[in-house]
């Protein structure tokens, strides 16, 4: 029989395009969720156990098969030909990043559950291999490349030849089913493996003098409804304008001291931001209203993932920068909580024997 262990795995919230980058860029931050996970096997079957504090402890499922990241980590099992949990698990999740809120929440639900699928089933996973089965669930890269190497990223999806696309494209149903077998039957159909080598990263420089002020309204609003609001098609005008920013911000941010003149501009979007204003109320205002010419240390100012959150980056003037955000919120009659965070490392798993 296996002998008993533990571990932690830690992943940190994350901020998706940073302005012009949709889909493309992201950067971690100094809030995390936190497993603690003890195993002790024993030959008599039995549940996993989770228990849950922190943000969202009201509204997350404990039950191991309705739970993002027990789902995503069997799923990884699954593909290894494990296809239950081990006997006497037990999950104690803390969790700093609200639900949410355009900072990453799902992303680090997804890779927590392929670090505990990797470590459960000692797979012994790549980097690379393990973003393949985070991209099978959370299908942008930003979020969870971000959450898993940790600092300021930039990804793309690597283009896949047919049988690839659709081993990548089946419903997310398939991927996480809810339910487990009755007792005594087989799950049926295996779960679908990942192409090899779907998401593929750049770690570019950040300037240790750039904290990010994240402002956070008190609503939650889910992705998938801030990506409802988006076009299918743009203009090339708009597309033109976004790559511009994107190629300057993308070195702008890893030079002391940052130039806010240039970053500024260079977080500025037409791809995303304008649609999604209509469902931040505030986002116009506290966007267009805070700049580097009334607040000193402020560098640039966009919304954070699919928002509500708004993001601030800056060397200095915190505390004004989000109070003034908050007044204007405010006026538009949303509650706002903020925080300075720091840009940090990246998923990190530590073992400790019992
Ligand atoms: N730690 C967690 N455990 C289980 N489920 C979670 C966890 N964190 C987030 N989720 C699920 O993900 C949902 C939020 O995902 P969503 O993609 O809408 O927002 P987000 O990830 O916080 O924001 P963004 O993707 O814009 O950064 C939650 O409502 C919850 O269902
Ligand atoms: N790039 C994504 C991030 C949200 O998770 C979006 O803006 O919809």
């Amino acid at each position: 029989m296996a002998v008993a262990r533990s571990f932690t795995i830690r992943v940190p919230a994350t901020s998706a395009n940073i302005g012009p980058g949709f889909d493309v860029v992201g950067l971690s931050l100094s809030l995390h969720l936190s497993l603690t996970v003890n195993l002790t096997p024993s030959a008599e079957k039995s549940t996993p156990v989770i228990s849950y504090s922190g943000e969202g402890a009201h509204e997350v499922p404990l039950d191991v098969y309705k739970n993002l990241t027990t789902r995503v980590a069997l799923y990884v099992l699954r593909c290894h030909g494990i296809s239950t949990f081990p006997s006497h698990l037990t999950l104690h999740a803390h969790n700093e990043i609200p639900f949410g809120r355009g900072l990453g929440s799902s992303g680090a639900a997804v890779i927590a559950g392929v670090l505990l699928g990797n470590e459960l089933g000692d797979l012994n996973l790549s980097t690379e291999r393990m973003l393949d089965f985070a991209l099978m669930v959370e299908r942008h890269p930003d979020n969870v490349t971000a959450a898993l190497v940790g600092g300021f990223v930039g990804s793309y999806l690597r283009e896949l030849g047919k049988d690839a696309t659709d081993a990548a494209s089946v419903p997310l149903s398939e991927v996480l089913p809810e339910y487990p077998p009755n007792a005594g039957e087989e799950w049926g159909r295996d779960p679908p493996q990942p192409p090899t080598g779907i998401g593929h990263y750049v770690r570019f420089s950040w300037s240790s003098s750039i904290k990010a002020v994240a402002i956070i309204p008190r609503f939650e609003l889910s992705t998938a409804k801030a990506r409802d609001v988006l076009p299918a098609t743009y203009t090339r005008k708009d597309l033109v304008f976004n790559m511009q920013r994107l190629a300057v911000l993308t070195t702008a941010l890893g030079q002391t001291p940052p130039d806010a003149d240039l970053i500024y501009e260079a977080m500025k979007d037409r791809v995303h931001q304008p649609y999604r204003m209509t469902l931040v109320p505030g986002l116009r205002e506290v966007t267009s209203r805070i700049t580097p010419a009334t607040h000193a240390g402020l560098l640039g100012i966009c919304l954070s993932g699919a928002g509500p959150t708004i993001l601030a980056l800056a060397t200095g003037g915190y505390e004004e920068i989000a109070e003034d955000a908050r007044k204007l919120f405010a006026v538009e009659g949303v509650q706002v909580d903020w925080k300075v965070l720091s840009v940090c490392g990246g998923s990190v798993v530590d073992r400790t024997d019992p």
